[in-house]
């Protein structure tokens, strides 16, 4: 993460999301200055030599730079800061998405329970008008209990794994698989609250 200072002060700040979760992580932090959504939908294919930490960091800077580049169409670009993120979970450094189908959830809540995973969060803040960018990432280890197939198809059933990273949500009955955890709790979320106000303050936006 670059030190990054501008003449123009920052007035406004796009979040490139259309994730639930994001939005609500943003909104708790109170900031002073308007917050509005602007989603757009870009490709999530990526080489498959790039590590976790570059796939996640290159992936929200994809949806924070495609959300500047509609600003700059609608000539809306004027002291705007774009921030995007994207959540992938790592086990045996095999990458998990979002499930496709009930199938898919199954066998990724197979291959993670009864043991540790990694979930990476990257979040990329991008200047509108000049396109200058910071990206930063952070890492949280997930311990899940064993559980029996049984127990996952329940949960599957439940329809929480079907739009969030190695199909489980820690914020929702997700969290009671979940044994223990070290670092950050809402990187896990999708957005890790601590490391954004770190990159917000580089912009002389300050949570308090
Ligand atoms: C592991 C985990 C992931 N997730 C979610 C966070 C992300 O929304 C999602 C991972 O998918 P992403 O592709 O990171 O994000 P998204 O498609 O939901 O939203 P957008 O790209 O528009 O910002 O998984 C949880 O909500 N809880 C969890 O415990």
């Amino acid at each position: 993460m670059s030190k990054n200072v501008q003449d123009n002060p920052i007035r406004q700040l796009v979040l490139a999301s259309s994730s639930p979760r994001r939005k609500e992580l943003v909104a708790s932090l109170g900031l002073s200055l308007p917050v509005s959504i602007l989603s757009s939908d870009v490709g999530e294919s990526v080489p498959s030599e790039w590590t976790p930490a570059h796939i996640v960091e290159q992936l929200a800077l994809r949806k924070a730079n495609a959300t500047a580049s509609i600003l700059v169409e609608r000539h809306e670009e004027l002291l705007s800061l774009v921030v995007g993120a994207d959540t992938i979970v790592v086990v045996d450094g095999q990458v998990l998405g979002k499930p496709k189908d009930h199938e898919d959830a199954l066998l990724m809540l197979r291959s993670l329970q009864g043991r540790e995973h990694e979930v990476y969060t990257g979040v990329a803040c991008v200047i509108a008008q000049s396109g200058e960018a910071t990206v930063a990432h952070r890492m949280t280890k997930v311990y899940m209990k064993p559980m029996s197939d049984e127990v996952l198809k329940r949960y599957i059933a439940t329809g929480e794994p079907q739009d969030k990273a190695g199909a489980y949500g820690i914020q929702g009955l997700g969290s009671t698989m979940v044994e223990k955890i070290e670092g950050c709790y809402f990187n896990v979320v999708g957005l890790p609250v601590s490391l954004l106000s770190d990159m917000l303050a580089q912009y002389e936006i300050y949570v308090f």
